[in-house]
């Protein structure tokens, strides 16, 4: 497993710079919260991160391998969840895990045993021969998270997980992440929920106008806000609300 690193990027639209010499760490076997208000360029780092936009300034890595000269490469070693989900319109429930399992070269008693686990998991084994039209916004995403928990990458960005899943299956998604930190893999949650992921992540990156506040456990950040007993909410407050 690999550690996820961006180093001193900068990002944004056109001529517009949105992201400023944006630096943190994911390492392996870690859940870690990135945090901030709406339009602090939180989706605007998972699209760095993915190679979706370019980076004006600093690079991405995973391990040894730069994201940009070897997207290949690192397609394997990453697993992105988005908030919204996006499915094939002409694919089945089973034709998109398939077809994730071929793109990854997943061994085939390994992908059957892993499909027929998730599909008890999150309740759709009914539902393996139908297309994403007949499904719920739930269902839908729920499909997604089979999909990235079919296969072992290093590094999952999860955006936004805990809105839209009903409660057993945002156990069973709780779940399943935290299986997946055990054994090495390194997470990258962006939520608004911070009840959620103050339980959750291990660690936190408090993030507004572009930039980095401040990073650290719930530990580190009670001591910085001066809250010795703080919820995740209480600090957030104080540490970004009042910039
Ligand atoms: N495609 C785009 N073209 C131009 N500007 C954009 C585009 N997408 C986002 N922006 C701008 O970039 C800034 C950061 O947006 P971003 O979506 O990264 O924020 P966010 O932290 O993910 O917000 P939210 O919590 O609301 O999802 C905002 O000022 C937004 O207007």
């Amino acid at each position: 497993m690999n550690t996820l690193e961006v180093k001193a990027i900068s990002a944004g639209y056109d001529k517009h710079i949105i992201l400023h010499e944006v630096s943190f760490k994911v390492e392996p076997g870690e859940i870690v919260g990135l945090i901030g208000p709406n339009g602090a360029g939180k989706t605007t780092i998972i699209k760095s991160i993915l190679g979706i936009i370019p980076l004006t300034h600093g690079e991405i890595t995973i391990g040894a391998v730069n994201i940009k000269l070897s997207p290949q490469q690192v397609k394997g070693e990453m697993a992105y969840i988005p908030e919204n989900p996006l499915l094939y319109d002409e694919l089945t429930l089973l034709e998109h895990l398939e077809f994730t399992a071929m793109s990854h070269g997943m061994d085939k008693k390994i992908f059957e045993n892993r499909k027929n686990y998730l599909l008890k998991l999150f309740h759709l084994e009914d539902k393996l021969h139908h297309f994403p039209n007949s499904f719920s916004k739930g269902m839908r995403q729920k499909v997604m998270i089979m999909c990235a928990f079919l296969y072992d990458p290093s590094i999952y960005i999860v955006d936004e997980p805990f809105v839209g899943l009903d409660p057993k299956a945002t156990r069973s998604f709780t779940t399943f992440l935290l299986q997946k930190k055990e054994a090495g893999a390194g997470i990258l949650m962006c939520t608004h929920v911070l009840d959620a992921a103050e339980k959750i992540c291990d660690r936190f990156i408090f993030f507004n106008q572009g930039k980095v506040v401040t990073t650290g456990t719930l530990r580190d950040l009670r001591k910085e806000s001066n809250l010795e007993d703080g919820s995740l909410n209480d600090i957030y407050d104080k540490l970004v609300e009042e910039e």
